[in-house]
């Protein structure tokens, strides 16, 4: 008689980063070397700083600033500010933004940063404090030349211009190439606000074509309604695609016939999605197995795992969040024909246009909305092309595949650099 024993799946971002590089290495001929440097980030910076609150108290904050690997350039990535925080957590992410610049052929290697908090209890005051605080304590570690970081869960381009004011004065001179996601009145770019979820529209779009479908009246489910997730709502349906279901932090809302997105956005606005009606409200964790075209995981990590991949129904599952979907769940979507965008090419359109801010921001001269969508969809769609011939070549799944690209170039860079 054979026991099976079964292991809980191990949902500890920075060892799940680890096991992606692993299988796409063992589809390599990398030195073993440049493997290992890969699988940890080169600087992490843990900080603590003290924000005095609105009621006179004084509450000390926990953030990190993580560098995996700046052999191609300086490392770039956004801020998190989100109470579930963890140090693997930004490592993780600073990995994954590593690939990302990668597969579409960005001159940066990852970072990325995150502050425990819940900027949803904090007043305007409070958050300003607490951005300024964290920019003042990871300021040495960053820089136009360094690394640049950007807006992610909960932090906004208002927030990139308070941290780009205090690296400045800090600094004593104005320095819009800190940070990109920034108000345009400031050095921000045009298109930069609504370049993750065009990305992955473009994308979807290239994945669509492939399987011989129109967008028109295809069925779409999105997870998460903030940047990513409400900007692709809106660009899938300018597309004729039908959004019949979408969710925050607080509750999911699912309508067969389409859902009425202004409306939705109007009570998005007003903070409860819920108003929507009761009859459309359903079980968060049930939008992931609506009967849809497609999914959009636009939120936190984790939320396609082994215990619900097999019930996805959706033919393309396109990662607009980072780390959405376990190696486990991979595998079995893999098995069942599922398309998975992976995140490092799904989501890559919010850094390539920050990639364009960064070079607006340096030679001080900036382009039309319309310069700037037409690169973006020139770099998503080539490397769109890119990993899905190369996931044909080695009959593998596009994550395989767009980590291979990626690997393979950071690889060559840190061997040019003579580091391996
Ligand atoms: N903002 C950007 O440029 C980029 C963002 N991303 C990724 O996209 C994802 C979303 O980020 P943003 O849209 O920027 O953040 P955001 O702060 O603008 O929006 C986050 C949204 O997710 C919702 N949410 C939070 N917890 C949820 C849960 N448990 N279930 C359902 N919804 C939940 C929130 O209510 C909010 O609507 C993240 O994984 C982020 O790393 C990736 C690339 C670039
Ligand atoms: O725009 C950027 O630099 C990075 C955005 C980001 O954090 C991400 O792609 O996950």
């Amino acid at each position: 008689m054979t026991v099976t024993t079964l292991t809980a799946e191990n949902l500890n971002p920075f060892k799940i980063a680890q096991r992606q590089i692993e299988h796409a290495a063992s589809l390599l001929n990398l030195p073993k070397e440049a493997v290992e440097i890969l699988k940890h980030p080169k600087r992490v910076l843990s900080v603590t700083f003290p924000v005095k609150m609105d009621n006179g108290q004084v509450r000390v904050f926990e953030g990190y600033r993580s560098q995996h690997n700046d052999a191609v350039g300086p490392t770039k990535g956004g801020i998190r500010f989100h109470p579930d925080v963890t140090l693997d957590e930004v490592k993780a992410l600073s990995m994954w933004m590593s690939f990302k610049c990668g597969v579409v052929g960005l001159p940066y290697g990852g970072g990325k940063g995150g502050v425990i908090c819940d900027p949803r209890e904090m007043s305007k005051g409070e958050l300003e404090r607490v951005s300024r605080g964290f920019m003042e304590a990871i300021a040495d570690i960053v820089g136009p030349e360094k690394d640049i970081p950007a807006p992610d869960v909960y932090t906004t381009p208002q927030i990139m211009g308070w941290m780009m004011d205090t690296f400045s004065r800090l600094k004593g001179f104005n320095s819009p190439g800190v940070i990109t996601g920034k108000p345009l009145i400031i050095g921000g770019s045009k298109g930069r606000n609504e370049a993750t979820a065009r990305g992955c529209v473009f994308t979807i779009q290239e994945a669509l074509k492939d399987m011989g479908k129109s967008p028109e009246g295809a069925t779409v489910a999105i997870q998460g309604f903030g940047n990513a997730g409400r900007i692709a709502a809106k660009l899938l349906a300018e597309l004729g695609c039908r959004i019949v279901a979408v969710s925050d932090s607080r509750g999911a809302i699912y309508d067969p016939q389409g859902l009425d997105l202004a409306r939705v956005e109007q009570l998005k606005d007003q903070g409860d999605l819920s108003a929507y009606g009761a009859s459309s409200a359903i079980q968060p964790e049930k939008l992931l197995e609506l009967d849809v075209d497609i999914l959009v995981p636009a939120a936190l990590e984790n939320v396609i795992t082994s215990a619900n991949a097999a019930q996805i129904k959706a033919r393309i599952v396109a990662e607009a969040a980072n780390g959405p979907t376990t190696p486990e769940a991979d595998e079995i979507l893999f098995g069942n024909g599922v398309k998975v965008i992976p995140d490092i090419l799904a989501n890559a359109g919010g850094v390539t246009v920050s990639y364009f801010e960064w070079v607006q921001n340096l030679m001080n001269y900036y382009w039309s909305e319309e310069e700037v969508n037409l690169k973006l969809k020139t770099a998503m769609t080539e490397a769109y092309r890119a990993v899905q011939d190369l996931a044909t070549q080695y009959k593998t799944d596009l994550r395989t595949a767009a980590y291979m690209i990626s690997m393979e170039r950071i690889s060559k860079a840190m061997e040019a650099r003579g580091w391996v």
